[in-house]
C-alpha cells in the first residue's frame, strides 16, 4: 500500500465534534491527529519542510500551536516564541484583542525575545475566520518581526480566513467546510 499524505493521515485521525464549544459550531479537534505519531511526524515534516526562505523563529499560538510550533522549531534549529492569551506571560508584552469563530479574546507576545528584523514562521491548529492568526500578525509585525509565512494543520471553507490574511504565504494541509 503506498504510504498516506500528510491530508490522509489528517483525515483518518480528526475528531469532529458536533456544537462544541457552543452550539451551531462543528468543532475540528485536532488534538486527535496530534496524538497518534505517524499523522503527528507527517504534519510536522510538512511545516519544517517547507521553503519558508529564511526562519529565524516559529511562533506558536495558544493551545494547539504550541506543540506543532515547538517540533518544527527544533527540526529547524531555531527558537520558539509562545503567543498566549491574556495574563499569562510576565515581563514587557504586546496584547491584541480579537474575535473567532466562537467568541474574543485576548492574545499577548513578549517583543524584546527575538530582535527586529528577524524573519518568523506563524504556527496554529486551524484557521476559520483569521481573527487569531490576524490578530498574531499585528503582534508580530508591533514587535518589528517580518512574517515569513502561517501554516495551518486545518482551514475551514467558508468563513473568510483566507481573505483576512491576504498578502501572506499560507501553508494549509488539508481544508475542511465549516458546517
Ligand atoms: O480563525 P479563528 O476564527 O480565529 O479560529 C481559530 C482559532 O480558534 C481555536 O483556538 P481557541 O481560541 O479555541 O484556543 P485553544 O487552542 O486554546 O483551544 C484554534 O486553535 C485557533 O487558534
Ligand atoms: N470549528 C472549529 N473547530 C476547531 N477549532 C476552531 N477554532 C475556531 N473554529 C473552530
Amino acid at each position: 500500500m503506498p504510504a498516506q499524505t500528510t491530508a490522509e493521515l489528517i483525515d483518518a485521525h480528526l475528531i469532529t465534534v458536533q456544537d462544541f464549544p457552543s452550539e451551531g459550531i462543528l468543532f475540528r479537534d485536532v488534538t486527535s491527529v496530534y496524538a497518534n505519531g505517524e499523522a503527528f511526524a507527517s504534519v510536522v515534516d510538512a511545516f519544517a519542510s517547507h521553503d519558508w526562505g529564511t526562519v529565524d523563529a516559529v511562533l506558536g499560538i495558544e493551545a494547539r500551536g504550541f506543540g506543532i510550533a515547538a517540533a518544527m522549531a527544533y527540526a529547524r534549529n531555531v527558537g520558539m516564541v509562545s503567543v498566549r492569551k491574556a495574563g499569562k506571560l510576565p515581563g514587557e508584552l504586546l496584547s491584541e484583542d480579537y474575535a473567532l469563530e466562537y467568541g474574543t479574546a485576548t492574545l499577548e507576545v513578549q517583543p524584546n525575545v527575538l530582535p527586529r528584523g528577524s524573519r518568523v514562521v506563524i504556527l496554529d491548529d486551524l484557521l476559520a475566520t483569521g481573527g487569531t492568526l490576524a490578530a498574531v500578525v499585528k503582534l508580530a509585525e508591533r514587535a518589528g518581526w517580518i512574517v515569513a509565512g502561517i501554516g495551518v494543520v486545518i482551514a475551514l471553507d467558508d468563513l473568510g480566513g483566507r481573505a483576512a490574511l491576504a498578502g501572506h504565504d499560507i501553508l494549509e494541509l488539508s481544508s475542511y467546510p465549516a458546517s
